[in-house]
């Protein structure tokens, strides 16, 4: 498997790279065969993907496969719908609530609507709401209204995306289920269009192709209300962007709702071609694929990786923080050390050059992943200007195990390149982790850790960095 991310190897890229290892074993469940072109695909592929809230995207393992969004799709029709109708009308036509059935079954509400926009019934009612809402449909006008949906989900994905020809013809001729549940919605007049019609936008919208990549940018166009942070367009609303992620979170994993909300608490989305689509409100974007399926029909290992980037980063969306998100609240230099007079003439020399070296992170808020995800790489980017780092974490007050982790595995990610981490923690929130990591039962499984010097005051760090500059002059 490869990995990538958009900057050097990070610690990040080693988190998810465990994950998808933990769950690389698991070869339960089998591939969608309702299509050849499904059953066809290599059912061993395993991609992650992790885009962050400022755009930056991780990856892991098969991440440049391409697959067919399906049911992922449901999310992204729906807010078009909304955004160009509105709640109400939207909400007289599709339910909200959790149907408790199979994807495909053929049931509506007591006011004969469909129970929600991500089971089959809704979603083909919300494809019917793109079209022009009377019978007699003219030729051209699906082509039409796909292109507009083709341009809706690419400003989503912040790419082009294509259509596979082969699943959509093969979806097409097969798919006597959802013809049988647009024949229902239309008899019960749910349906303002021509049911073919329908039906044909429907297979289009489900042959999009995506990577996880893909679905990691989705997913944080989602989170961060609309806005996509590669491309900076607003996409869709806030309103829309918080009704997604609540049909997500009741709807996205068809019958098991309520498990997956206690055990994962991610939003998300799943699709039948292996791909499960997450949002995390405000942090992130998730996109898994692995073909293999559960009885639900959503990935196996990719419900296994949620449940581990739920518990392992604690990612899910009720870890209740005091701020959601850390914030660097001062960044600056210690400047030029008071140089003693013992020192030889070649030495001051030397010291002088020490000058600016010394950089400070004065950290507030409560320490999450993502919030340890944003620190570190900033860190990482500025770190050429610097050679020892000084985090300083008196205002932190709760800091979740992963991003201890992280924050004392900076001490060696940074060490690699020649560089030093020093903390000062004067409440001894990272002294826990620290205790763990030097009785050996620690934390990353790489041979040598280095870890951070902790200190207790800004005047004691002060004064060990300016002994490891001198160490080496
Ligand atoms: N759950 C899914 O991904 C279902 C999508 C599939 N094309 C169908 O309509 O049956």
């Amino acid at each position: 498997m490869t990995s990538s991310t958009e900057g050097r190897t990070s610690l990040v890229a080693g988190y998810l790279q465990h994950i998808a290892d933990q769950c690389a074993d698991d070869r339960s469940g089998a591939v969608a065969d309702y299509i050849p072109e499904l059953a066809a695909v290599d059912p061993d592929q395993y991609g992650l993907s992790l885009c962050a809230h400022d755009g930056y995207l991780y990856s892991v393992g098969d991440t440049t496969t391409e697959f067919t969004i399906q049911s992922m799709s449901k999310p992204l029709t729906y807010a078009m719908v909304l955004g160009r109708h509105g709640s109400d009308v939207v909400d007289a036509k599709i339910g909200v609530e959790p149907s408790g059935e199979a994807f495909n079954e053929i049931s509506v509400d007591s006011r004969r609507r469909p129970r929600n926009p991500m089971i089959n019934a809704g979603a083909i009612t919300a494809a019917s709401l793109l079209l022009p809402q009377h019978r007699e449909v003219e030729p051209g006008v699906v082509d039409e209204a796909f292109a507009e949906l083709v341009e809706f989900y690419s400003a989503c994905a912040g790419r082009r995306l294509t259509i596979d020809d082969e699943v959509y013809l093969s979806e097409k001729s097969t798919g006597s289920r959802n013809r049988a549940i647009a024949y229902m919605l239309d008899s019960f007049g749910v349906l303002g269009t021509d049911p073919d019609a329908a039906l044909d936008l429907y297979f289009r919208q489900c042959s999009l192709r995506v990577t996880t990549a893909d679905l990691a940018v989705v997913g944080v166009t989602i989170a961060c209300g609309g806005v996509n942070p590669r491309t900076g367009r607003r996409v869709f609303s806030r309103r829309t962007a918080q009704r997604l992620l609540s049909v997500m979170t009741t709807c996205g994993m068809y019958d098991g709702a309520g498990d997956w909300v206690t055990s994962v608490g991610i939003p998300a989305k799943s699709g039948v071609g292996g791909g499960i689509l997450g949002s995390l409100p405000g942090q992130l974007g998730i996109g898994v694929f692995s073909p293999r399926l559960d009885d639900h029909g959503n990935s196996v290992r990719g419900v296994d990786t949620y449940r581990h980037l739920s518990a392992d980063l604690g990612l899910h969306m009720f870890n209740i923080t005091r701020e959601s998100r850390v914030t660097i609240r001062a960044v600056y230099d210690i400047g030029e050390f008071e140089i003693g007079t013992e020192w030889t003439g070649a030495q001051r020399a030397r010291l002088r050059g020490c000058r600016d070296r010394v950089r400070v992170y004065e950290l507030q808020g409560d320490l999450t992943f993502s919030g340890a995800e944003s620190v570190l790489r900033r860190i990482d980017l500025d770190i050429d200007a610097c050679d020892i780092v000084i985090v300083e974490i008196s205002r932190i007050d709760v800091i979740d195990p992963v991003a201890r982790r992280m924050v004392l595995g900076a001490g060696s990610t940074l060490a690699e390149r020649g560089k030093r981490v020093l903390l000062v923690d004067p409440d001894g929130v990272v002294r826990e982790g620290l205790r763990r990591v030097e009785n050996g039962s620690g934390v990353d499984s790489s041979s040598k850790i280095i870890l951070p010097h902790v200190h207790s005051t800004m005047e004691a760090a002060v004064a060990d960095a300016e002994s490891i500059q001198l160490e080496g002059v």
